[in-house]
């Protein structure tokens, strides 16, 4: 089942939360940089009170720069800073939003290309019947989050599928469109190699699980 965030059910058996660009690639760059985790927050004020109460934390929101906040939701400027053992609070206008929209999912992945191909051999070990793919661009048709979740179906059911046009299909999309604009005019927070970075798929060994952990969500790597 593919959903956009607004129809999406409450208690999924299942949810795969999709974002192609940017917040889960930022996520999956995270995580194989050698970040514990990320703690998604509903709102850039609650972001930065969980940075505030926590030293050491790093805040990241999607958009232009705001004072308190300390990385761009950039796939590409997440490889200056070492996130070795940090915890980063992200807050973005589509994915960590369609995370917290289905927080109560039994098992609950967010994906990306990089980590697609993980998330698949989660998916088919846990033996789940259905999984509601949770589209969290534009709606629920994002070109993008739509490419992605089709390919990582694809590989519940035949492992040896490759990405195929699926990459493609996300660099003609509107986000990677907004994306370029960004760059053109100059817009913080846009680096010009964030979406090759967003179609880069297959790229890590692991999954991506979120967990309610004392009254927030946390996300972490899983193998
Ligand atoms: O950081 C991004 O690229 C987007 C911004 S928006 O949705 O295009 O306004 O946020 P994300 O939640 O990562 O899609
Ligand atoms: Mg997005």
């Amino acid at each position: 089942m593919f959903t956009g965030v607004s129809d999406a059910p409450a208690a999924p058996q299942v949810a795969v939360v999709v974002d192609v660009m940017r917040a889960f690639t930022v996520a999956a760059g995270a995580f194989r940089r050698g970040a514990e985790r990320i703690v998604f927050a509903a709102t850039q004020e609650e972001a930065l009170e969980l940075k505030a109460r926590n030293p050491g934390r790093l805040a990241v929101q999607d958009g232009p720069p705001v004072p308190g906040f300390d990385l761009a939701d950039s796939p590409a400027r997440l490889r200056e800073p070492d996130v070795r053992g940090r915890t980063i609070v992200q807050r973005t206008t589509a994915g960590t939003t369609g995370a917290l929209a289905v927080a109560d999912a039994g098992l609950l992945l967010c994906a990306s290309f990089p980590v697609a191909r993980a998330t698949a051999e989660v998916l088919r070990r846990s033996e789940a019947r259905t999984a509601a793919f949770v589209i969290t661009g534009d709606d629920g048709r994002a070109a993008a989050d739509l490419a992605c979740a089709e390919y990582s179906a694809a590989l519940v059911r035949a492992p040896a599928t490759d990405p195929g046009p699926c990459p493609a299909r996300a660099r003609r999309s509107g986000a990677a469109a907004r994306l370029a604009e960004g760059v053109r005019r100059g817009w913080g927070g846009v680096h010009p190699e964030d979406v090759e970075l967003c179609l880069a798929a297959d790229v890590d060994p692991f999954a991506m699980a979120a967990v309610r952990l004392d009254g927030r969500l946390v996300l972490r790597p899983v193998s």
